[in-house]
């Protein structure tokens, strides 16, 4: 079985990324690409990264009114990704949309609370109640959307996977026991995010930011 852990390459550096994947990918199930690497790199970008062979998740997190979100995953079609992700927050008829638009072997998964955000800042965005509560909302709405997953934290998965237990759950915001939480503030490590229950875990800058990536991947998949 290929390796759970996907690394996310958040640059603007097309031959930086490449270089890391290449050390990697040994080490690696898949590629995350995000905001960071589309915005400087494009389409262009992401095909010559599929071309290294490993399943690319395109994370640009779609978040507009529904006739706009299915228009921008129609424009993408071509790239074929094995993941991609919108904001559950846009609703169902935006979620069913971006399914409906999506190429068929694309998994569509939705973001339910971000991992950098904790029950205060929840609250200063008028949200009441503890990002737990939030997380199994969204994804009670995900799974009756009918897209096949969602993104959340290492501290929600076991419930959310107990409720839908056929969904796709992608855990970011995962450290190794001494890493930098960094902006990330819903942690937990690689294997407590497996053991609850994750499809699949995307780590970047423990990977990417190490003096040696191949050797921090490697450390992290030994974990597993
Ligand atoms: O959708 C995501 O992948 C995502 C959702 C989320 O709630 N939190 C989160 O960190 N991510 C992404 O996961 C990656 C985490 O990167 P590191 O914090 O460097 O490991 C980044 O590319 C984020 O964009």
């Amino acid at each position: 079985m290929s390796s759970r852990l996907y690394v996310a390459l958040d640059t603007p550096d097309l031959a930086r990324a490449r270089s890391i994947a290449h050390r990697v990918h040994n080490h690696v199930g898949g590629i995350k690409l995000g905001l960071e690497f589309f915005m400087a790199n494009g389409r262009a970008g992401v095909r010559e990264m599929a071309e290294i062979g490993l399943p690319i998740f395109l994370d640009l997190k779609f978040h507009d009114i529904p006739n706009t979100v299915a228009k921008a995953i129609q424009a993408l079609r071509p790239l074929e990704p094995a993941i991609l992700t919108i904001h559950a927050a846009g609703g169902r008829a935006m979620m069913e949309d971006a399914k409906a638009a999506a190429p068929t072997g694309t998994k569509v998964v939705a973001v339910t609370v971000l991992t950098s955000l904790d029950g205060s800042d929840l609250g200063s965005i008028g949200l009441s109640g503890d990002p737990h509560e939030h997380v199994e909302r969204l994804a009670d709405l995900a799974r009756s959307a009918g897209i096949d997953g969602i993104v959340c934290s290492g501290a929600e998965v076991k419930a959310a996977h107990r409720a839908w237990p056929q969904g796709f759950f992608v855990v970011p915001g995962v450290r190794p026991a001494d890493g930098a939480a960094g902006d990330q503030k819903r942690v937990v490590t690689p294997r407590a995010a497996l053991d609850a229950g994750a499809s699949i875990l995307v780590v970047g800058r423990p990977i990417t930011q190490a003096e040696d990536p191949d050797q921090a991947a490697r450390a992290i998949e030994a974990t597993l």
